[in-house]
């Protein structure tokens, strides 16, 4: 297991960790989510010994991670730390040696994930000739190419296109069926709710919900009612008790129904103001998980 155990973190008088924890299971991907500015970065920071923690500490396998216990993990940080004059393949096998491979076995290690990420091309070229988004995924080769029994990447999709995105996802999900535990911050949900097993939602300094999407998704399932009335008078749930007009357009409603209201006190409304051609509980996107738990001030835990 990769274990962030109660982290806390000040900068001045800006107390941007609070006790953060959270597990990774070898073999899956974990989706750090959380606003610009909750901590995200800070939190990798201080698994990867940048940063000291005034309290908590980052395991695996039951140790705290020291220094060689890090050489052994690939992390992707978000300020990104190439060479712009290496060739890429240079640069990519110069990680490698960091990480104690044998120049024989970096450089082929070093082609290898060079093509394995679309840049074979590229290969004599210097980093600084790439576009960003080829930048990134030299970044990426450099942080796989040593085998590293742990991940931990902060941002590795932003500005990728969709090709780079695949093939992202692809050598990610790749090094999971290996057994490795990856841990990704990303903003784009679309891609955590599709690649990760559990996610985490950090939010005024701790995590406010962890589990699988699905768990979260069950937390909140039986809150919100599509329905939909064509010919509805205007605002005919609004006066119901127990719910909340989320939104409403040309007969299509939203509605958030308090715990305990009876949805089909709602469904005997909705047929006396007309024809209901739609009747049903919604799936919340990962976006509405991370709105509401963002915005609630309840802490939510739900067991990985
Ligand atoms: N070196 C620093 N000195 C002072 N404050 C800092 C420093 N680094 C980060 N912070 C503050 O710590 C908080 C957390 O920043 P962090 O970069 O960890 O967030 P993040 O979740 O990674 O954000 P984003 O999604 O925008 O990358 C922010 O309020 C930031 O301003």
């Amino acid at each position: 297991m990769l274990e962030f155990d109660g982290l806390y973190k000040t900068y001045g008088t800006n107390r941007v960790l609070e006790g953060v924890s959270f597990t990774v299971a070898p073999g899956s991907m974990f989706g750090f989510c959380g606003s610009n500015g909750a901590g995200k970065t800070t939190t990798m920071r201080i698994a990867m010994g940048l940063l000291r923690a005034e309290a908590g500490e980052v395991r695996w396998q039951g140790r705290s991670l020291d220094q060689a216990t890090r050489r052994r993990i690939g992390y992707m940080p978000e300020e990104r730390g190439l060479y712009p004059k290496m060739k890429v393949g240079e640069q990519v096998a110069y990680f490698a040696r960091l990480h104690g491979l044998d120049r024989a076995a970096a450089t082929r290690a070093a082609g290898e994930w060079v093509e394995r990420l679309g840049l074979g091309e590229r290969r004599g070229d210097q980093v600084e000739k790439l576009s960003l988004g080829n930048q990134q995924r030299v970044q990426l080769a450099a942080a796989l190419v040593s085998r590293p029994e742990v991940l931990i990447l902060d941002e590795p999709f932003s500005g990728l296109d969709p090709i780079g995105v695949d093939s992202l996802a692809e050598a990610l999900l790749g090094q999971v069926r290996e057994g490795v535990p990856v841990v990704f911050s990303s903003h784009q949900l679309d891609l955590v709710e599709r690649l990760c097993d559990s996610v985490g939602i950090l939010a005024r300094g701790r995590m406010v919900a962890t589990g699988s999407v699905d768990d979260l998704r069950r937390r909140e399932a039986g809150r919100l009612l599509r329905v939909v009335v064509p010919d509805a008078a205007p605002q005919w749930a609004g006066g119901l008790p127990g719910v909340r007009v989320v939104s409403e357009q040309a007969g299509d409603t939203l509605l958030e129904l308090a715990a305990g209201t009876d949805d089909q006190t709602v469904l005997a409304a909705a047929l006396r103001t007309g024809r209901v051609t739609h009747f049903a509980w919604q799936q919340p996107t990962l976006v509405e998980l991370f709105r509401e738990a963002v915005a609630a001030p309840a802490l939510q835990e739900v067991a990985a």
